[in-house]
């Protein structure tokens, strides 16, 4: 069984873009690279790969947290710490876009057809392209960590909310969890969650150069399109897993999509609260 349209709009896509003079260059650098051909994520081997690894970062996360938002902390002077932040947002910035382009091209240059795409065979070794760029998006959450030590410095307490530091946690977890257990349809979520994020942090990095977007409900916008495709393409790895011979990384699914309601609720919340007619006219 098939579901209709997006296998198509898939095939058709792909076979326009591979035709690009541009795309075998591209090819070249975010594809055939040896060291993103070659790669191939072994637990407890590869950099950052161990659940110990996973953990501790988490608990230094959430204690460093706890313990700076409690104490007296250095005054940063504030074209310093607007500088820190800009150099900051430009490099992620910058790393979102090379990411979302690099799974991209993996996307187009590696998977046969839609169904592979949304459903990786059962048994997908995390190896090649796909989980580099995979592997690459979990580090960059680490660096995210950075976000949270930017507001504590500005004292922006206000800020440092339930949703900052819940999400900047389970977001690591989630994308280890992704990697490690070759999770059917994270290339997808990738693309997305770098395409939102290049948005989000042109925003923060605007906000730091002292430019205040007009477009800030844009972005959370944004986000909650995120998340509700998330839900889309959910159903289609329900869809090919119940139809077909099982898809990879089901488990993890379930994981990620229980973290993906739970982001929806909270942004749902903030989108209520700070774009409502009421606050707007308080
Ligand atoms: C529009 C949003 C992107 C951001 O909302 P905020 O309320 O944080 O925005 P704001 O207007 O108060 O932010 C402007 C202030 O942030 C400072 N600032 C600059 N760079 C920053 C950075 N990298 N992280 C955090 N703050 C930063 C600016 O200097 C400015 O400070 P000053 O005011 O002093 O000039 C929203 O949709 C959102 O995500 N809200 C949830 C809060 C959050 O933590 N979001 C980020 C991770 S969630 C995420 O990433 C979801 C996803 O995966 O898509």
């Amino acid at each position: 069984m098939e579901i209709p349209f997006f296998p198509t709009l898939f095939s058709t896509v792909r076979s326009l873009v591979v035709r690009q003079p541009f795309f075998p260059t591209l090819e070249d650098w975010l594809v055939n690279h040896p060291k993103i051909l070659g790669f191939s994520w072994n637990n407890g081997q590869t950099p950052a790969s161990s659940q110990r690894f996973l953990a501790l970062t988490v608990l230094c996360y959430i204690s460093f947290t706890f313990i700076l938002s409690q104490v007296s902390r250095p005054s940063l002077a504030r074209p310093v710490l607007k500088s820190i932040s800009a150099l900051h947002n430009l490099f992620l910035v910058t790393l979102s876009f090379i990411m979302a382009l690099g799974c991209l091209v993996s996307i187009f240059s590696q998977v046969p057809n839609f169904r592979t795409l949304v459903c990786f065979p059962k048994r997908t070794s995390p190896s090649g392209p796909l989980f580099f760029w995979g592997y690459i998006f979990y580090l960059s959450k680490i660096i995210e960590f950075m976000d949270t030590l930017l507001i504590i410095l500005g004292n922006s307490m206000k800020r440092l909310s339930f949703l900052h530091v819940y999400h900047h946690s389970m977001v690591v977890i989630m994308s280890y969890v992704c990697v490690n257990s070759a999770q059917s349809s994270f290339s997808m979520v990738l693309v997305t969650n770098c395409t939102v994020h290049v948005v989000m942090y042109a925003y923060y990095l605007m906000c730091a150069l002292g430019v205040r977007p007009k477009w800030k409900k844009m972005v959370t916008d944004f986000q909650l399109v995120q998340f509700w495709s998330s839900f889309l393409i959910m159903a289609m790895l329900a869809f090919y897993h119940f139809t077909g011979s099982g898809c990879s990384g089901i488990l993890s699914w379930c994981f990620n999509a229980v973290f993906i309601v739970s982001l929806l609720f909270l942004f749902s919340d903030f989108h209520a609260k700070n774009y409502s007619p009421k606050v707007k006219n308080a």
